[in-house]
């Protein structure tokens, strides 16, 4: 298996130099050469499987000779094993045809534990066998940062930087991020948004001089590993509602697009998904590009959903380069387009291939606020903000023959304060994160500067 840049210039690579390496050369992003199919009776075969064994059979023809069969099942097995819920992706019912899938009983409470912990396994495994150590910098609008340190800190092999908002994050996210006292972890506070730490990471692999001299890598969606990761537990969820022979509709609160876009993979490699619905806050570049065609870069605007406060989606790039029949050519162009100008038009074509698979919605803050009440006054379920824009947007788009998976991705506990605003209750946190906010906090303001970035992390891995 082999995997290729949506723009079309860079080597291609084995699964675990691809995970390595993050951004490709030649500034795209790797997806894979080809899409490894499931039949109907390899998805009928997933019934009743452990999670983890699911994990295995679904990622495995992606991963090619890079890790053993026996290694990889181990590697997978001690991912999940610090999950709070037995069946790790649980799914329950919010209305009739209508469920939520619970992503967040992972060590850090959102999604992100189900690719970060897995691929933490991945880059041990692959560095101590190489003797090779690296540099992870991310770019966080509040939960990757958090999974992410989650998952590598204490390490031996990596040192880690997380680039988070100033500001812009809730108070569990920031203390998530700054109060592991590991000597690997930096956490760094940029004057800035989400979408300009992206990019600073984004220039930072594009140095070549830089990424070489630290050998650079990426944690962020950036990383194929990291979608491949979530692809899983779409076909957890369907199989469970009886995939093949049913048609599973998804929709997913989106930002940087690696969550749905691992639902556009399932859907590639066969699971008969009906719709992938992409679900926005107010800052709704997806949802305004699938309805005009144009995409256009408006203003960041702070919403209490934080971790969807992005107006560049960087794997949509993956998805632009298969509607645009993987002509790497035509995405550098857009992506050029989109750099000097802010905005460029989807050709037609491309944009009726993106609606087949794609509906979107928005959610305003007072819908997510009211959907929030009415979850906790109807069903008596508590929804996170981000969960809330998706549950707000998957009533409004479903289509009442086909069931409706809403993906919960992330803990209402992160996020109290909206919560409570909203429907009156503050959620606990877990038990084993009672102290969190009586641990000290350890975070370097920094500013949004490459040359200032890049000379801090070289002085600090020099320590
Ligand atoms: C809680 C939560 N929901 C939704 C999203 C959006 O996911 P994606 O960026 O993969 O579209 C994020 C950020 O990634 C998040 O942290
Ligand atoms: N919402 C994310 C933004 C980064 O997304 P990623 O999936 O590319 O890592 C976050 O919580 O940081």
């Amino acid at each position: 298996m082999k995997y290729i840049s949506t723009r079309g210039q860079a080597p291609a690579l084995s699964f675990a130099e691809a995970m390595l390496t993050g951004l490709a050369r030649d500034g795209g992003l790797y997806v894979p050469e080809t899409i490894p199919q499931m039949s109907a009776a390899d998805i009928r075969a997933l019934h009743g499987l452990s999670y983890e064994e699911t994990a295995f059979r679904v990622m495995r023809p992606f991963v090619g000779d890079s890790f053993s069969d026996d290694v990889f099942h181990d590697l997978i097995a001690s991912a999940y094993a610090n999950f709070d819920h037995g069946a790790r992706a649980p799914l329950v019912q919010l209305a009739p045809g209508h469920f939520l899938l619970e992503l967040f009983h992972g060590p850090t409470l959102a999604f992100k534990d189900f690719a970060m912990q897995l691929i933490g396994q991945l880059f041990e495994h692959e560095l101590t066998r190489r003797g090779e150590r690296v540099c992870i910098v991310g770019a966080t609008s509040g939960d990757t940062g958090s999974a992410a340190i989650e998952a590598f800190r204490g390490l031996d092999a990596v040192d880690v930087f997380i680039l988070y908002p100033h500001g812009r994050v809730s108070e569990v996210q920031r203390r998530q991020m700054t109060t592991p006292d590991n000597a690997n972890v930096h956490a760094l506070a940029i004057d800035g948004h989400f979408d300009e730490a992206q990019a600073r990471l984004k220039d930072m692999f594009n140095d070549f001089d830089f990424r070489d001299r630290v050998r650079l890598a990426g944690v962020n969606s950036i990383n194929w590993a990291r979608v491949l990761a979530q692809v899983v537990y779409y076909f957890s969820a369907a199989a469970s509602l009886g995939a093949p022979d049913r048609k599973v509709s998804f929709t997913v609160p989106t930002g940087n697009f690696g969550d749905i876009f691992a639902g556009y993979i399932a859907r590639r490699m066969g699971l008969p998904i009906a719709k992938l619905n992409i679900a926005t806050n107010q800052n709704d570049i997806l949802h305004r590009c699938l309805e005009t065609g144009e995409y256009a870069k408006g203003s960041v605007s702070p919403s209490i959903s934080p971790s969807m406060d992005i107006q560049v989606s960087s794997n949509f790039e993956r998805a632009l380069f298969d509607a645009y029949d993987r002509d790497g050519a035509a995405i550098s162009q857009l992506m050029d387009e989109l750099q000097e100008t802010g905005s460029f038009k989807v050709s037609q074509g491309a944009l009726e291939t993106l609606r087949d698979t794609f509906g979107s919605g928005r959610a305003s803050e007072e819908e997510t606020s009211a959907t929030i009440r009415r979850a906790q006054a109807r069903m008596g379920e508590l929804l996170c903000p981000h969960t809330a824009v998706g549950v707000k947007v998957a009533e409004d788009l479903r289509d009442p023959a086909t069931p409706m998976v809403t993906l919960a991705t992330a803990h209402p506990a992160k996020f109290p304060d909206a919560v409570e605003a909203a429907s009156g209750i503050r959620p606990p946190l877990p038990i084993r994160m009672a102290d969190l906010y009586d641990r000290p906090e350890r975070s370097t303001q920094v500013p949004n500067d490459l040359a200032a970035l890049e000379t801090l992390i070289e002085e600090r891995i020099a320590k």
